[in-house]
């Protein structure tokens, strides 16, 4: 009997039945900086922003957590723990659909959307030890992309739409409220933040793109690897890890990983290069990784806030010091992921590639994904 087609797809590796990590999956350099626990105290604890606290201090939270790690753990956001719990369990029944039940929706060369590898996969000549799976989470488009995976729709096509359209909803609102602390956290008085919106109209026609993750249990996690390092490449994201933690976050002098805890409820939040654009470089943008583990799959999902494609991206005037120019030339989100694609094949940094003069290179210094993934 002939194979079928969705076997010989080169996306699909059965990890299930893998008793030991292949070549193809084996990652080397990945143990150049040493772990640390970013849940105990002290001063590689993840920054914590909680909602509920007075506004001020949660400004002032958002501020230094987005100027000095680009990330932060964010709890008291008020969407409900009931809501997450059917999210996770959702996104698990996706991952546990048959191969070639997954693979019909797979994603094709350039496309946005759909089942296999990230995009980033593409630059790296390894595999990850991981399957996402990229849609939009838009009204307009959710139920259509969804029935590739459940073409006769039914009840697990009902009720996964159902349940990611009620968090979709609750992620947009939130990421709305999310913008406008940024933007205050920026310095940015009341009226600012109504007239970069009159303006830039930022909060209106901002767009939301899903990825889900499952990183299977791996018989030699040391070798393997989630997913690469990588900054977002959007405005940013908001990340949900299931208990079984994974990400990491990379911080300097000394270079290290930062493990984030499992925090139930809690979102991990990322600035990715289009808000490091915006804000001049004051928020930087943050590598991150996932990793694998011996016992427990592990699932994430991504909720990524950017531009919709047409919108040039520039520093915000309010951002720049007076008396000096921008950092940064203006980009759209398509054209910033042609100039990364090219940092990638160069091992250059692609936000020093859009940087507006050489004086804000270097104000700009960052270290390149090369310097992080391939010192070996
Ligand atoms: C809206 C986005 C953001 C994407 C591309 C597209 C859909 C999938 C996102 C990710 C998810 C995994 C890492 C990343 C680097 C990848 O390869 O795919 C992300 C990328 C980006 O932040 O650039
Ligand atoms: O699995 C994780 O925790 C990280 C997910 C992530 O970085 C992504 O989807 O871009």
């Amino acid at each position: 009997m002939p194979t079928p087609s969705h076997l010989k797809n080169p996306l699909y590796f059965d990890f299930r039945a893998a008793r030991r990590v292949p070549e193809s999956h084996a990652w080397p350099g990945l143990h150049d900086h040493p772990v640390v626990d970013g849940g105990a105290p002290g001063p590689d604890a993840v920054p914590v922003v909680d909602l509920r606290e007075a506004p001020a201090a949660a400004v002032d939270r958002v501020a230094r957590a987005a100027e000095q790690w680009g990330a932060f753990l964010l709890t008291g956001h008020g969407v409900p723990a009931a809501l997450l719990a059917r999210v996770e369990e959702q996104v698990a029944r996706l991952f546990a659909l048959p191969a070639a039940d997954k693979m019909r929706a797979v994603r094709g060369p350039g496309d946005a959307c759909g089942y296999g590898s990230p995009p980033i996969s593409s630059f790296f000549s390894k595999c990850m030890w991981s399957e996402g799976y990229t849609f939009s989470p838009a009204p307009a488009s959710l139920r259509r992309d969804l029935r590739k995976l459940w073409p006769k729709a039914g009840q697990d096509y009902n009720t996964f739409c159902d349940v990611m359209e009620e968090f979709h909803k609750q992620m947009r609102a939130l990421a709305d409220k999310l913008l406008e602390l940024f933007l205050k956290a920026l310095g940015l008085t009341d009226d600012q933040v109504s007239s970069v919106e009159a303006e830039r109209r930022i909060a209106e026609t901002m767009t939301a793109t899903m990825h889900l993750n499952w990183y299977p249990r791996c018989p030699d996690p040391r070798r393997a690897l989630g997913l690469i390092a990588h900054t977002d490449s959007g405005f940013f994201t908001f990340v949900l890890q299931s208990l079984v933690p994974g990400l990491q976050l990379f911080r300097h002098a000394p270079d290290r990983w930062v493990a984030v805890p499992a925090v139930p409820g809690a979102f991990v939040v990322n600035v990715g290069d289009l808000f490091h654009i915006l804000t001049n470089g004051r928020f930087h943008s943050v590598y991150h990784r996932a990793v694998v583990n011996r016992d427990l799959d592990r699932i994430s999902l991504g909720y990524f806030l950017g531009p919709p494609p047409h919108a040039e991206v520039a520093p915000l005037r309010e951002a720049v010091p007076p008396g000096r120019s921008p950092a940064y030339r203006a980009v759209t989100w398509p054209e910033y992921m042609g100039v990364r694609k090219k940092a990638f094949t160069t091992g250059a940094s692609a936000l020093k590639m859009v940087a507006a003069t050489a004086e804000a290179e270097a104000q700009a210094e960052l270290p390149s994904t090369a310097t992080i993934i391939s010192s070996r």
